[in-house]
């Protein structure tokens, strides 16, 4: 039986079926959703969770802020038995249509972050999983809200000196939103045989100030709570549905 050092869970605790978060109290958000929720662990910035959803086994896991991270706990996860993942998470609008609270499907990340850098050159895509993608877009468009579909850019750090004219860059080049982790689970995850899928809710308007908007998220602001609620379903939908 061995013992992930970082997670801290082993084979026998891991499901095939993963739904990822960075923020470990969003964990418990999730497995809320869940029938016979139950605590694995909590070490770090790693927090876990499993339960069933529509009799399909899932665990819940954090991976903390940034790309090293997130890549400890996919790759420990991976050597649990674990397949399928989907990560619930948090982002910036980088285009102006995005509201609060509404969703971005990600089709594929620009792999702006150093993580993804350290497993595959610049010119390998981080593309999302087909499968799950599909398996949430069906349960997005059955829902009465507007959602987005596309590209977002994972990076490394929010408070660069050009922070503002990198946001304007990307956004002429049609990304709808920026995030931390989705390309470099995307990446890793395409290397190591996984399928993995994102849905990012938008916590910070395109323009507008982001430590304000994540302290509105902090805070538990309705509408972003409303998307958070929505992305955990879709996430749950789609791990329990497709093959
Ligand atoms: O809300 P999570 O899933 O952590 O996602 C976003 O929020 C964090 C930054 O505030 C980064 O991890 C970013 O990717
Ligand atoms: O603007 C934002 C908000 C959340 N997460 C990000 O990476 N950027």
């Amino acid at each position: 039986m061995t013992v992930q050092p970082h997670i801290c869970l082993t084979p026998e605790q891991v499901s095939e079926r993963v739904v990822l978060c960075g923020e470990p109290a969003r964990v418990d958000r999730i497995a809320a959703l869940l029938d016979n929720p139950r605590l694995l662990a909590d070490n770090r910035e790693f927090r876990s969770m499993s339960g069933t959803f529509q009799g399909v086994p899932v665990t819940v896991c954090s991976t903390g802020i940034g790309a090293p991270s997130a890549i400890i706990a996919l790759e420990e996860l991976r050597l649990c038995g674990a397949t399928h993942f989907v990560r619930v998470g948090s982002a910036g609008a980088l285009q102006p249509d995005i509201e609060l609270g509404e969703l971005i499907l990600v089709e594929g990340a620009v792999r702006d972050d150093g993580g993804s850098a350290a497993h595959a050159p610049m010119a390998y895509p981080a593309l999302a999983n087909r499968h799950l993608s599909n398996a949430m877009e069906n349960f997005l468009s059955s829902q009465p809200v507007r959602y987005h579909s596309g590209l977002v850019r994972s990076h490394d750090s929010f408070y660069r000196d050009d922070e503002m004219q990198v946001c304007e860059y990307w956004h002429k080049l049609g990304v709808l939103g920026a995030d931390m982790e989705t390309a470099a689970l995307m990446t890793v995850g395409r290397i190591r045989g996984l399928r993995i899928g994102a849905v990012l809710n938008n916590v910070v308007r395109y323009g507008n100030d982001v430590q304000a908007g994540i302290s509105d998220y902090v805070n538990a602001d309705d509408a972003l709570m409303q998307g958070e609620q929505l992305a955990i379903r879709c996430a749950l939908y789609a791990l329990s549905d497709c093959q």
